[in-house]
């Protein structure tokens, strides 16, 4: 596999300089949901909890605890290609971090990542700031197995 540059990044999606890093794509802070029921996974499906919203105004303080966080940028993901999310270090620093899954080829949508705040004081996020890193890899060759799940095209308003 190869870890694409910033700059085959931006000749392959077409992002604005702006949304580059320098080993892949910035994911910055569009919403962060608290999870209030229970999630269910089973072999034939899933129900995910009902979440509330917290508004950041522009600054939203966390106490130490589980969030889902959405991401700004609307990423598209070729086939042939793959993508692994990397938690800021200032966030790792503030004793917090983001948990992910494989990005799989295929995909498009505006993607979400796990906030995990293990710092018992909490933690301060403005919103629209920087969170994780998307780094692309590109697999050996184009795939029959494109990402066709619930998740494809997801976008918040
Ligand atoms: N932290 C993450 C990890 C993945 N994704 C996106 C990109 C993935 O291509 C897509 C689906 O991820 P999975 O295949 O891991 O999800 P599931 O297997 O649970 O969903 P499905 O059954 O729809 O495939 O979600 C995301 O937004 N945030």
């Amino acid at each position: 596999m190869v870890v694409l540059r910033p700059e085959d990044i931006k000749s392959l999606i077409g992002l604005s300089d702006e949304s580059l890093d320098c080993s892949g794509i910035k994911l910055t802070l569009k919403t962060i949901y608290v999870p209030e029921t229970v999630g269910e996974l089973r072999v034939d499906g899933r129900v995910l909890p009902e979440y509330e919203e917290l508004r950041c105004d522009p600054m939203c303080r966390l106490s130490s605890g589980a969030y889902i966080v959405r991401y700004n940028e609307y990423v598209k993901i070729p086939n042939g290609y793959m993508g692994l999310v990397f938690p800021r270090s200032s966030l790792l620093r503030m004793g917090a971090t983001i948990y992910t899954a494989v990005w799989d080829p295929g995909y498009e949508g505006q993607g979400i990542g796990l906030l995990a705040v293990f710092n018992k004081q909490g933690i301060v996020l403005e919103k629209n700031v920087q969170l994780a890193q998307l780094v692309l890899f590109k697999m050996s060759g184009e795939t029959m197995f494109s990402y066709k799940g619930t998740y494809l095209g997801e976008k918040e308003a």
